[in-house]
């Protein structure tokens, strides 16, 4: 069952964006402010870091979209899929006080399932349920820059990891919008 995008406007404008190629993160550090670094190579859990930079405001996962469909080629090379291959698809934004701070794309094979009930998940974070699992391993993270059109020329910075438990596999990719560099006072990139 395909839930419908609650935000079409943020899922359009964030699905357009061209996005330049991914990078080992240690490859985009010297391009990347150490504040920006401290977000974008974290491995502890995002939700749980915006939780804590929202300092007592609410914090809301925004569900876009959530499907069984084709991965983009990217994604499909990532996971090893062959070109039709199907995954089970997830966009959300992560806001604070209503405000997206990320938006983020979550990529599972259906052969890598392995009977999660993932579509009852609704508005609960993934990562929420994702750090709880014990045997939890994480890729390695990489970064890319989206070009222009999302902020004056620098486009913001995305991220992206595969995360293993057992014999599933999902792949996360966000994207840190503008509203939280303001919002925190980081710096352009
Ligand atoms: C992986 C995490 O889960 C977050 C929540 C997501 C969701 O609910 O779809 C997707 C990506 C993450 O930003 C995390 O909190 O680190």
């Amino acid at each position: 069952m395909r839930d419908r995008p609650t935000s079409p406007s943020l899922h359009t404008a964030w699905l357009n964006t061209p996005w330049r190629r991914w990078y080992p993160a240690a490859v985009a550090r010297p391009a990347m402010s150490p504040a920006w670094w401290t977000w974008v190579a974290s491995r502890d859990s995002l939700t749980a870091r915006l939780i804590a930079a929202a300092d007592g405001r609410p914090f809301r996962v925004r569900l876009l979209d959530q499907r069984i469909g084709r991965p983009s080629n990217d994604e499909a090379r990532a996971l090893g899929l062959k070109p039709r291959e199907r995954a089970w698809l997830r966009e959300v934004a992560l806001c604070i006080d209503e405000r997206p701070w990320v938006v983020a794309r979550s990529v599972v094979p259906l052969a890598k399932l392995h009977g999660q009930r993932l579509d009852r998940l609704g508005e609960r974070s993934l990562g929420h349920w994702l750090f709880r699992q014990p045997d939890l391993e994480r890729g390695p993270i990489e970064v890319t820059q989206a070009t222009a059109g999302f902020h004056d020329g620098h486009g913001p910075w995305g991220r992206r990891s595969m995360f293993h438990h057992g014999r599933f596999a999902v792949l996360v990719q966000e994207f840190f919008l503008d509203t939280m560099a303001a919002e925190l006072s980081l710096p352009p990139r």
